[in-house]
């Protein structure tokens, strides 16, 4: 498993009419293709696979099987949301759960202590219990609106998700409503990555919405560590908080 964890988390879109192993693949592509120097920067992809809440346990380990293969033959990060013991089946990097979902605590147990466990937080307490309980990563939203998910709070926008990255020392990533226009945002606000669905799943061409995507957490990286840098807030160029585990 790598020691820091990917900027760029793609989710399953598995509603109905979308093809999630078609845009896993071609995400993987376009990672692939993108430059050294953009990979160095955003790290493996992360792909997280996330059915709907109807699917049965099969139709979730049939997708994880296949999406578990993929992301091995090309060196990307795969996790489960959710489904710990689908996670557990397939040989996942690990798994995400909310609040509906087994505890943070429990989780851990369940993946053990490698493995890499997302944790979702839309508050600064909720956040640092969640780390203190064995979180390697916050998911925070949400950041904007968003029509891939329903029954969500108001949208946190970038001071809501400043209020959790402010409050922890993990990895935040941020979703919903997230497009390649809002990475430069989300970053100033202390993310060290996005979460996406529609933005791949619902573009004409997923692998060059990924590559628009890797660019932007690319450039936005480089210049939030420059700033960083400026502020004298790091001696290594690395904030603590983009390191896993
Ligand atoms: C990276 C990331 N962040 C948040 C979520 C949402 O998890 P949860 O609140 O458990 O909702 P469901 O996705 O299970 O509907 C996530 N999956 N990933
Ligand atoms: C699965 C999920 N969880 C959310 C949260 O805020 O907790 S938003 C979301 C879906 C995000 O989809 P899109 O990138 O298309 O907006
Ligand atoms: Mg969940």
């Amino acid at each position: 498993m790598d020691a820091t964890l990917g900027r760029l988390h793609l989710i399953t879109d598995t509603r109905l009419g979308r093809d999630p192993i078609g845009c896993v693949r071609a995400a993987l592509a376009a990672h692939a293709a993108a430059g050294a120097d953009v990979r160095a920067v955003t790290g493996p992809l992360v792909v997280q696979v996330r059915v709907e809440d109807d699917a049965t346990d099969l139709d979730a380990y049939h997708l994880a099987v296949r999406v578990r293969e993929l992301c091995a033959a090309a060196g990307a990060t795969c996790l489960i949301n959710d489904r710990l013991h689908v996670a557990l089946a397939v040989a996942a990097d690990g798994g995400h759960v909310g609040a509906l979902d087994l505890p943070v605590a429990a989780a851990r147990r369940v993946l053990g202590p490698g493995a890499i466990l997302g944790a979702t937080a839309r508050t600064a307490g909720v956040a640092r219990t969640a780390v203190a309980d064995g979180a390697s990563y916050l998911g925070v939203g949400p950041c904007y609106a968003t029509t891939t998910k329903d029954g969500l709070p108001a949208p946190l926008g970038p001071a809501g998700l400043a209020a959790v990255t402010g409050a922890v020392l993990v990895p935040v990533v941020a979703i919903a409503g997230v497009t390649a226009a809002r990475v430069t945002e989300v970053l100033a606000a202390g993310a060290h990555g996005v979460a996406v669905v529609g933005a791949v799943s619902g573009a004409a061409d997923p692998g060059r919405a990924v590559t628009e995507l890797l660019r932007e957490l690319a450039g936005a990286t480089k210049r939030e560590h420059r700033i960083g840098d400026e502020r004298g807030h790091r001696a290594d160029g690395e904030p603590a908080r983009d390191g896993v585990r």
